[in-house]
Order: C-alpha cells, then sequence, then structure tokens
C-alpha cells in the first residue's frame, strides 16, 4: 500500500503508517499540500495527515486542504508525542545556538526554550528531516527536536528529554482517501455544514445532536475562503451506530444551511 506521508522516516507521521499499515510503501511529503496532492491524484492510496495537537491545538489550513483535494476521513489515530532535542555525538546543550523542528513541534517545547533565550528556534518540514540533515552535514551547533526513534535512525545523541510542555502531549491524525471506503461497525463522524446567520441557528443544530445521543467531541470553525469572514463548521460525532448517524443527518439535514460529510469512521482513543 502506497501511504503518503508529511515528512520521512523516523518523523511521527512514520510511526502511525508503521502502526496502520503492514510495510507500508512511503510516500514521503515535505509539506501538507504536497501530501493531499499525492492522494488526490492517486500517487498514494491512502495519506496519514495531522489535523490537530493537545497542546497547540488545530492545524487550520489541513482542514482547508481535505476540502480543497475532496479527500475522505477514513480512520484516526491519536500518538502520544514526546519530543527529544538531538544533536551531534560530543555537542551540548551549551554549544547549540539553533534548534530545527517542525513548527507544530516547536509550539510543543516553548517553555523548554526560555531557559535559553539565545537559542534560535528555525521552522523546517519535519522533525525527522531536521535530525537527518544534521547528521549529513555533521552540523555543529545545531540541533533538533523529535522523535527518539529519529535519534537513533539517523545516529544523534538525545541532549535533552521529553521537551514538550507536558508530559499528556498528543497529536491526531486522519487516515484520508480518494474514494470513500464502507467501514464496518463505524462509530465516529466528522461532517463540515454552515449555519445560517440568525440567532440560535448553531445551538438548534447542537441541541438536535444532544436529543440524539450523540457526542459532538470536537466542533472546528473553518474560514470559508471565498466569503471573507464567513465560517463553516467542522464537528466530529461520536455515536454506537450508523443508523443513529443516519438518523442524526436527516434530523440536522433540515436545520444546516449545508453540510458535507467528510468521513464516517471508527474512532480512536489513546
Ligand atoms: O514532523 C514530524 O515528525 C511530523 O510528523 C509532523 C507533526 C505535526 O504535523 O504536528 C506530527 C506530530 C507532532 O505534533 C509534530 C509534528
Amino acid at each position: 500500500m502506497k501511504v503518503a506521508i508529511q515528512g520521512i522516516k523516523g518523523s511521527y507521521h512514520h510511526q502511525v503508517a508503521t502502526v496502520l499499515f503492514k510495510n507500508p510503501e512511503l510516500i514521503e511529503c515535505s509539506t501538507f499540500d504536497q501530501l493531499t496532492t499525492a492522494v488526490s491524484n492517486n500517487s498514494a492510496g491512502t495519506g496519514i495527515m495531522a489535523i490537530g495537537n493537545s497542546i497547540a491545538g488545530s492545524i487550520l489550513p489541513n482542514y482547508g486542504l481535505l476540502n480543497k483535494n475532496r479527500l475522505h476521513i477514513v480512520g484516526e489515530y491519536y500518538l502520544n508525542i514526546e519530543h527529544q532535542l538531538m544533536a551531534l555525538k560530543g555537542q551540548t546543550i551549551e554549544d547549540i545556538i539553533e534548534v530545527h523542528s517542525h513548527p507544530m513541534a516547536l509550539l510543543q517545547c516553548q517553555t523548554f526554550f526560555r531557559k535559553y533565550p539565545k537559542i534560535k528556534l528555525v521552522e523546517t518540514d519535519d522533525t525527522a528531516a531536521a535530525a537527518s540533515r544534521i547528521a549529513a552535514n555533521k552540523k555543529k551547533g545545531i540541533a533538533a527536536i523529535g522523535s527518539s526513534t529519529a535519534a537513533s535512525l539517523y545516529g544523534l545523541q538525545v541532549l535533552s528529554k521529553n521537551i514538550q510542555e507536558t508530559k499528556n502531549n498528543a497529536t491526531r491524525f486522519v487516515v484520508v482517501s480518494k474514494t470513500n471506503k464502507k467501514i464496518n461497525q463505524p462509530n465516529k463522524a466528522t461532517i463540515n455544514f454552515t449555519a445560517s446567520h440568525e440567532p440560535g441557528s448553531l445551538a438548534k443544530i447542537l441541541t438536535k445532536l444532544g436529543e440524539l445521543h450523540i457526542n459532538v467531541s470536537k466542533i472546528q470553525s473553518v474560514p470559508i475562503i471565498e466569503k471573507p469572514f464567513l465560517f463553516s463548521f467542522v464537528a466530529d460525532l461520536e455515536f454506537e451506530n450508523l443508523q443513529q448517524f443516519k438518523e442524526a443527518q436527516l434530523e440536522i439535514g433540515i436545520l444546516v444551511e449545508s453540510m458535507k460529510i467528510l468521513g464516517v469512521y471508527k474512532s480512536h482513543t489513546l
């Protein structure tokens, strides 16, 4: 199976790919845009894409990419993220003047770097690529933030362990596909809807979901690019069986202005 990921071997996306697929053939992409394009032009059969993190929040542009490329969510995975600060062997934290990593990883470690105001934080494509470049170019004075897998894969030394803000740091990844796969016994769906600009319109939709015993595990407003400062809502809904969701589709179908089902799939918990 060709699986598009953001990043290279040793990235967190790679970790998720190895958990979800047997011997995945990786299509390594340096941006989320490339990842979703690879799935939509069939260079990859499926893609794994981070959509949010428990410390740094939603990766908002990725909602837009799902929409633009008309991709379906066919699964999800929560990965516990522990960031290591790594550099060439023999280096100490006092030698480090720059730290390179993915912007989401940098956001998850801000408190740690307050102790080192002289260190410049530099955004790169992914955590593993940052580590691999330090190793390949034998770069002294530069460290990367990434997983312990990346440190051992690229032969770097860990200077400081678990530097993320809190121990319980997790990233949610969605599994995306060009075609809508039928999932056995799904219990979660992601919908994208717009509500009319009338007092209480969103409240009515949420109340109806509550009445149907559907749990809204997340609701995210997303900009409608063509209409400045107008928003749609992406909601993750949890239910017990598909029939319950189908009923909700009918009931809230008459309350929303427009609605698109982004995916119906099996939930994952840490
Ligand atoms: O750079 C990586 O290793 C990634 O897989 C990207 C990514 C992200 O997009 O959030 C994945 C998980 C962590 O939250 C940090 C970075």
